[in-house]
């Protein structure tokens, strides 16, 4: 039987948006939540980077544009974004930090686990922690791999307690219950 679920699909198909309408849907079932989402940030009509923001209401920097950061601190780079390792751990490592919890009505978010995030090592550390423990419940989102997968991913991906949904846009108006109904036969 599994005991996280994971959605997946290309860039932009609605996975966050998914995801909040299940914490929604799951909230008025007794659920409660921690982690974070990661968002898009626009300057101008022009998408100059991401930030972190976790289920606590903590907002931080995950990634900018390179020519917002000083040359020196292009150590970790996803085509034109520098990642900020520091500040990202500074709000994901602390939101996921109930992983050993026994209580399975809490929801460990994770959205997403993608190349920026997994530069942490850390990040991957409690990730995999997660994953793991006995009692957290992940519910989190994956990237569809472009080039070359990413190992950590695919592992998530094949891990047989992992249930993954494919979200398409066919299927995203309508799979909602299902997604819910899936976190609640978590560890059944
Ligand atoms: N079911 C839907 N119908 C129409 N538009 C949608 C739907 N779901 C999401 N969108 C819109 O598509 C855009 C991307 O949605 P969202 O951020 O949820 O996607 P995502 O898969 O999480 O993206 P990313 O891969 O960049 O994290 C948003 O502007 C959102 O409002």
């Amino acid at each position: 039987m599994y005991k996280h679920v994971f959605l997946t699909g290309t860039p932009g198909i609605g996975k966050t948006t998914l995801i909040k309408k299940t914490l929604e849907a799951l909230t008025s079932l007794g659920f409660s939540f921690d982690g974070f989402y990661t968002e898009e940030i626009r300057d101008g009509g022009r998408r100059v980077g991401f930030d972190i923001v976790t289920l606590s209401g903590k907002r931080g920097i995950l990634a900018r544009i390179s020519s917002s950061f000083p040359s020196e601190k292009h150590e970790f780079r996803v085509g034109q974004y520098v990642v900020d390792i520091n500040s990202f751990e500074q709000l994901a490592l602390p939101a996921l930090n109930h992983i050993a919890s026994e209580n399975h009505k809490t929801v460990c978010v994770i959205d997403e686990i993608g190349k920026m995030e997994l530069f942490s090592q850390s990040f991957v550390y409690v990730v995999q922690k997660a994953l793991d423990s006995a009692g957290a419940l992940v519910f989190g989102t994956i990237p569809i791999a472009k080039g070359k997968p990413l190992h950590f991913i695919e592992e998530i991906r094949n891990r047989r307690d992992v249930k993954v949904f494919n979200i398409t846009k066919e299927n995203r108006d309508v799979i909602l219950q299902d997604i819910v109904a899936a976190i609640q036969d978590c560890n059944k």
